[in-house]
């Protein structure tokens, strides 16, 4: 329980009307979730307005609105405040209310299109190795010192996440690393917080449903490094074209790690195999269990942000050379006859599907065929399909299209807009079979001894979503299963 004027500071009030003395349970910016005694925040969506949710979230038991503007008669009995961004100020209070926990934390957050997962995970697991009890907030997981509280979002509304960093810093944990997705930087689900160090992986096509442009999608990433302080520590990729736009108004101080060029983290690749890459950071030679050039990307930024957090390079590298990445990022099964190469990989954009392509191509000892199964999410970026279908087409042998989440939409519909990428050539390579788990089988049954299948797209995702039904699907799980009934 807080007072209500305790938890304002940092927010841009135009106007209150009310008692700001009055006890507050708990912050909501959802009024289905309100009670009695909660602060509603009314925050403007994509689909509605929460302002149009003022009245009945007084009804449930709200006894302060905080709104941008308000139609209804005033009720006497509720505190009003009137703020000039109540996305914002939805940050700002629910920091507060949960006493502001990043400053109790050394919060790192990570942003990119490709390699937030990957990066956070391996910081998280890094950290713990070291002996510290940290914090994870991800795409697949949020994990506080070991205990796995499942993810919804790649970063949580305001409320969610305050709460989370908070169970964080009660349990003693130390470090907290985040994925900081590009509609959390726009949606304001990060303002207030304290971080000390920011990452940038790459920016490349996806969310463009979201963003509508590309240039407005690289101002929300950008937006990341722009809010952090000075005593904190930026780190970009030196070889993405953007990556030292991203941090041209950063307060931070500025670093950047790259294969090509000058850095403060540079690496090179010397051995790029199933077993792992074999690479020089700064010089010193480390084998690592991950596998392919993006992944060398991921590990020097992991390395720059543990020696920017002060830890030893030597005993960072021993540490990192033994930690493997993320569920369902490269993730491999070998049949039981060794006869097939099963990847499931969470690659869900063009860029994600070249870089996993060509790392399966260096990878092929011979003649070897990759045949992938593939699809694009329903609700979500459509100028995506084409490109994704042409990617697949061109680095593959064979390519089964698929469903990867229609959601409201209609997959055969979605088949057809990766179908519209294609030119002849690339028409030979594929079929379209919208069910996965016969797309999968078809696949398998398909790869002659040692091929390759790769299934790309969900990764770690436990489900399927049709018409707002999530049924339970695991790529891993129906690639085991197609193993054995292929084997009998
Ligand atoms: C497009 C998008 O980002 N949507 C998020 C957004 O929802 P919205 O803007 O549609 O909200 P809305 O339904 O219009 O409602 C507006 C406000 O009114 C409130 N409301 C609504 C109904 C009601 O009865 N009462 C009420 O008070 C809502 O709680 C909300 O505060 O705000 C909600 C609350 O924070 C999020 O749950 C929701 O995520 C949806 C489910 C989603 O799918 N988001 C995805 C696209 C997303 O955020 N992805 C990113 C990146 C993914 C990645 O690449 O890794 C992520 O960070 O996960
Ligand atoms: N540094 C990288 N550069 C390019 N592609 C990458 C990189 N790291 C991982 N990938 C590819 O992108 C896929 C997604 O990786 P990861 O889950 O780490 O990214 P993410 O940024 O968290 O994605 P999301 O936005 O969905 O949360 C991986 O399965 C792999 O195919
Ligand atoms: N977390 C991201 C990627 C989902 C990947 C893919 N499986 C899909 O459903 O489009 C999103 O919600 O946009
Ligand atoms: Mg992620």
């Amino acid at each position: 329980m807080s007072k209500l004027s305790d938890i304002l500071y940092g927010v841009r009030i135009t106007a209150i009307n009310g008692d700001t003395g009055i006890a507050i349970d708990n912050v909501q910016i959802d009024s289905r979730k309100v009670g009695v005694g909660s602060l509603f925040i009314a925050v403007r969506g994509t689909l509605s307005d929460g302002h149009q949710f003022i009245q009945k979230a007084i009804e449930q038991g709200a006894v302060a609105v905080i709104a941008e503007e308000w139609t209804e008669p005033l009720s006497d009995k509720v505190t009003y405040i009137q703020v000039a961004d109540s996305a914002e100020a939805a940050g700002q209070v629910a920091h507060n209310f949960y006493g502001r926990p990043s400053e109790q934390l050394q919060l790192v957050g990570v942003t990119g299109t490709n390699g937030k997962t990957t990066i956070a995970t391996l910081l998280y697991k890094l950290f713990t190795a070291l002996g510290y009890d940290c914090g994870l907030v991800s795409t697949v997981e949020n994990v506080i010192s070991g205990n796995v509280i499942p993810s919804t979002h790649t970063t949580p509304d305001a409320v969610s996440l305050n709460a989370l960093l908070r169970q964080m810093a009660d349990t003693g944990c130390k470090y907290a690393f985040m994925e900081v997705s590009s509609h959390a930087v726009h949606q304001n689900r990060i303002a207030g917080l304290t971080f000390v160090g920011g990452l940038f992986s790459n920016i490349t096509h996806d969310h463009l449903d979201y963003h509508k442009t590309f240039d407005e999608y690289i101002k929300a990433k950008k937006g990341f490094f722009d809010q952090l302080p000075a005593n904190a520590f930026a780190i970009t990729n030196a070889d993405d074209k953007r990556g030292m736009v991203m941090l041209q108004n950063t307060a931070a101080k500025k670093m950047t790690y790259s294969l090509k060029t000058v850095a403060d983290f540079k690496g090179k690749i010397l051995e790029n195999s199933l077993t792992g890459l074999v690479m020089t950071i700064n010089d010193q030679e480390v084998h690592f269990r991950l596998i392919g050039e993006f992944n060398a990307y991921n590990l020097l930024a992991v390395y720059g942000a543990a020696v920017s957090l002060g830890e030893d390079k030597q005993q960072t590298l021993q540490y990192l050379s033994n930690i493997t990445g993320a569920e369902g990022r490269f993730d491999y099964i070998v049949s039981q006859n060794d006869r097939v190469l099963g990847i499931v990989d969470y690659a869900h954009t063009p860029d994600a599907l070249i870089n996993v392509l060509s790392t399966i191509k260096k990878l092929r000892k011979g003649h070897e065929q990759v045949i992938t199964v593939v699809g694009c999410g329903g609700d979500r970026d459509r100028t995506k399909r084409p490109v994704m279908g042409e990617v697949a087409c061109e680095n593959s042998d064979k390519v089964i299209f698929t469903s990867d989440n229609p959601r409201s939409e209609d997959p055969l519909q979605i088949l057809a807009d990766m179908e519209e990428g294609l030119n002849t050539a690339a028409k030979r390579k594929f079929i379209s079979i919208p069910d996965r788990k016969q797309a999968i089988k078809t696949a398998v049954s398909m790869a002659g001894p040692e091929d390759i299948v790769l299934i790309a797209g969900k990764g770690h995702e436990k489900y399927q979503e049709i018409k707002g039904v999530k049924h339970h699907f695991d790529d891993k799980e129906v690639l085991q299963e197609m193993y054995e009934l292929l084997r009998k």
